[in-house]
């Protein structure tokens, strides 16, 4: 079924992510999140394994700030701990990835590298690319502003394919402050085996792609069952709100929405793309020692904007501290406790992570709401800022309202 590869594709191997519109975000102290392991030459385990705060929460361990040192297992996006993987040529799906060793469920595979771009700017590529007849699409969504191109930079992941029936998944992973994304294994892979995982949720929208996967139960198109193609290909109602902003979910791996974007996505034709580490053959991945960086995110949400002289004055309360703790209990559930304080920031921040995680990696098949645990901003004299009030001017916002029914309540209620 599959060929050897004939020619290399074009384009620069990377193995961390590159900021092409901002810069790489620095990590502040007071945001390391610290684990409690400590390692146990007797377990192995213990040196943050699954036990690990920070593993379950999505987050790698920040150098220097773990207690395992050179032993801790949880920075494997920073060590570019991936599986041996290489490239094959396919029939009708253009070039894919194969594993090259025997992966177990769960593992780690490889880090979707690319440039980390705004949505606006993945939004403009997309378009560039399809102009250029580019037929690939390596645009993926890291979260409601960024996306990964991966077209003219990338790293092996990017040549995984698509699979309605997938033996691999995506899973965002907080690493030294920035979010990124890891192709990670949803079951046993043999060696020889080429990877896949569901473009679903990437899915950019633009030129439909006809699925090749070959899987009993195909949906027919690349994404066809993500939020791009859905809105592209169905007629809306005015009062159809199942892909209003409230109803994106917040970013999170094999769940939410990503996007790979349409089909014509790729190198610019006045720009040839070099290969680093050019090779025609096999690449492998095993183990490089370099850090990379980044992850996806969905949809094309339009900001909710009005002009200024649209607006009405209105009051705007800073969203403060929630005056409690949330805490997970070993069960899964969430706990909610009096433990909040001005000098828990880390912690809350900590406990949201926990909360957004347990809808991804180990906990796959358990959505948590997302409970938003926000610290008191701080201030210069460590005090909070509370709440600015402005006047509302009522009236005048009754003014705008096209009910009259609505008018009447506010009236009433403002009586
Ligand atoms: C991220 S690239 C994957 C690597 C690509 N095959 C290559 O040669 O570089 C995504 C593109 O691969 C093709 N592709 C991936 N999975 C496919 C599938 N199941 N059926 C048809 N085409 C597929 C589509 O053209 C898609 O835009």
């Amino acid at each position: 079924m599959e060929e050897e590869p004939t020619e290399a594709p074009l384009y620069i191997h990377i193995e961390t992510n590159v900021f092409s519109y901002r810069r790489h975000k620095r990590q502040k102290e007071e945001d390391i999140a610290v684990c409690e392991c400590q390692y146990d030459l007797m377990d192995p385990d213990s040196a943050c394994g699954e036990r690990c705060w920070n593993v379950s929460t999505n987050t790698e361990c920040t150098p220097g700030y773990c207690r395992c040192g050179v032993y801790c297992k949880n920075q494997r996006f920073q060590k570019s701990q991936y599986a041996r993987t290489r490239l094959v040529k396919t029939e009708g799906r253009g070039w894919g990835l194969l594993a090259d060793e025997n992966i177990t469920a769960g593992q780690f595979v490889i880090e979707y590298c690319g440039e980390v771009i705004s949505w606006k700017e993945a939004k403009r590529r997309s378009q560039a690319y399809e102009d250029q007849g580019l037929t690939e699409s390596y645009i993926i969504y890291l979260n409601a502003d960024e996306s990964i191109d991966a077209t003219k930079k990338g790293s092996l992941a990017r040549f995984i394919n698509h699979s309605c029936q997938p033996n691999c998944e995506t899973r965002k992973w907080t690493v030294l402050g920035e979010v990124r994304v890891g192709i990670f294994a949803k079951q046993d892979i043999p060696i020889g085996t080429e990877l896949s995982y569901d473009y679903n949720f990437e899915w950019f929208g633009g030129v439909m792609v006809r699925c090749l996967c070959g899987a009993t139960g195909c949906s027919g198109f690349l994404g066809a069952k993500s939020r791009g193609f859905q809105e592209a290909t169905y007629l809306w109602e005015d009062d159809d709100d199942r892909f209003s902003v409230e109803n994106i979910p917040l970013y999170d791996s094999t769940d939410d929405e990503h996007t790979s974007i349409p089909k014509d996505t790729i190198l610019a034709k006045d720009e040839p793309v070099t290969q680093e580490n050019n090779s025609n053959v096999a690449h492998t991945t095993e183990n490089p020692e370099i850090a990379s960086s980044n992850e996806f995110t969905p949809l094309s949400v339009e900001p909710l904007m009005a002009s200024s002289d649209e607006l009405t004055p209105m009051t705007i309360e800073p969203l403060i501290a929630v005056p409690v703790g949330v805490d997970i209990m070993e069960n899964g559930l969430t706990e909610y406790g009096a433990q909040y304080s001005d000098d828990t920031t880390q912690n809350s921040m900590h406990k949201v992570a926990r909360l957004e995680n347990q809808s991804s990696p180990q906990n796959n098949n358990h959505h948590t709401e997302l409970v938003l645990v926000r610290p008191t901003p701080k201030f210069r004299g460590g005090k909070a800022k509370r709440g600015l009030c402005k006047q509302l001017n009522v009236a005048d916002i009754c003014d705008r309202l096209a009910s009259a029914a609505a008018r009447q309540e506010i009236l009433f209620c403002e009586k």
